[in-house]
């Protein structure tokens, strides 16, 4: 099955989402494999075995969130040089998002931006990182903070790669499921509520609707003037909890879990999603093994972190929030003592 994504709005980009087994994959030029220690344990063989190339190099860089910075990216584009790769050479990203989003930013930025495609391995990757071209890296100051919008040529989802994949990040690819759901999709989440994820015909099923659901939003705003920001919902608040807890404690899907029971709570507050709705949005979550607790330990400072949220601007912050099961809202002004409010309620109990 192929989703082809058509980005009109932006450059006349094109490109083809496959979702089914890795087909053979010819390139007439020199290939970069980036992958980790992990991916390359369970699964490299199999995917050398389908590409060939005019030269074919793995780099592999060590596994997690704490490592998708500038200096790994400096040691990608390191390897680059020294397989002397050209405008014309391709890099694979084959991993999750970490991988692909680091290997995206490497391929934009290496001799001004040569080609990539990206061949996702967990779950999260499949439904939301491997399409939209949103690449980058962390920082100290938060997440993603440094990066560029860069498409790859193609998307190759091979939903076998899942079946080595630990039950705690599959879980964390449903939270950016849920989110879809949420946001643009009533029938969609009364879907999943009654879906069975270990069934393979239904995850087939979850990845395209998913895929489909994000090449909608960013088919028409590739890079975030508008709609493309409800993709973000959960994460105003996740990528907080992210950077607090140095990026060790939550895996980016739970944090977003997290962030859309906040998200969800400042909906509540604000009359525009029932409690009824919030608890089964939680309920969902949980019945996916994901974490819903957080206590925010300091409510200001907490609050400051959002003003270096990407979607801040002129010293306002823009939430996204659920507007009724399946819709959106987004809200820049939102009265600073109402979030508060709400971020004391997720506080720490006297
Ligand atoms: N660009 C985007 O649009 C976008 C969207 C969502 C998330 N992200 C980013 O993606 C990252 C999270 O991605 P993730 O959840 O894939 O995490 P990840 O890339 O860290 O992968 C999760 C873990 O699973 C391992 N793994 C990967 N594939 C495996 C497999 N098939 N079998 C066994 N283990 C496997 C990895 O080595 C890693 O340890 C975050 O940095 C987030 O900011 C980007
Ligand atoms: O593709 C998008 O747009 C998203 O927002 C998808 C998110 O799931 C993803 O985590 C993204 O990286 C967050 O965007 P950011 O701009 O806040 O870094
Ligand atoms: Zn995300």
């Amino acid at each position: 099955m192929i989703v082809p994504i058509e980005l009109a709005h932006a450059q006349n980009i094109t490109y083809d989402i496959t979702i089914d087994a890795l087909p053979q994959l010819t390139f007439d030029t020199n290939v970069v494999v980036v992958t980790n220690p992990t991916v390359a344990g369970y699964h490299l063989e199999t995917l050398l075995s389908h590409i060939h190339a005019t030269k074919l190099n793995v780099v592999t860089i060590p596994d997690g969130e704490g490592y998708k910075t500038l200096e790994t990216v400096e040691n990608i584009l390191n390897e680059c040089f020294e397989h002397k790769l050209d405008r014309k050479s391709l890099l694979i990203a084959f991993g999750g998002g970490v991988i692909g989003d680091m290997t995206g930013f490497t391929a934009s930025i290496y001799q001004r931006g040569i080609d990539f495609i990206q061949i996702p391995t967990t779950l999260l990757s499949q439904v939301d990182a491997s399409v939209g071209g949103k690449t980058g890296v962390n920082n100290k100051y938060g997440k993603n903070l440094i990066g560029a919008f860069y498409q790859p040529k193609a998307v190759y989802i091979d939903p076998a790669f899942l079946k080595t994949l630990p039950p705690r990040e599959f879980a964390a690819g449903i939270a950016e499921i849920v989110k879809m759901a949420v946001m643009f999709d009533k029938n969609y989440f009364e879907f999943l509520q009654k879906s069975d994820f270990s069934d393979t015909e239904t995850l087939k099923e979850v990845i395209k609707k998913s895929v489909e659901l994000k090449a909608w939003v960013v088919n028409q705003d590739e890079k975030e003037a508008g709609i493309r920001a409800v993709l973000n919902y959960g994460h105003t608040f996740g990528h907080v909890v992210e950077n607090e807890t140095n990026y060790t404690t939550y895996l980016h899907g739970e944090a977003v879990a997290i962030g859309m029971v906040m998200a969800n709570a400042l909906a509540v507050e604000l009359g525009l999603f029932t409690q009824d709705e919030a608890d089964a949005v939680k309920t969902l979550l949980e019945n996916a093994s994901l974490p819903t607790d957080y206590v925010i330990k300091d409510v200001d400072d907490f609050y400051e972190h959002f003003f270096l949220d990407k979607k801040s601007a002129k010293g306002s912050i823009k939430f996204i929030l659920p507007n009724g099961m399946g819709n959106y809202k987004m809200a820049s002004d939102i009265d600073e003592s109402v979030v508060k409010k709400v971020l004391q309620s997720f506080g720490e109990k006297k």
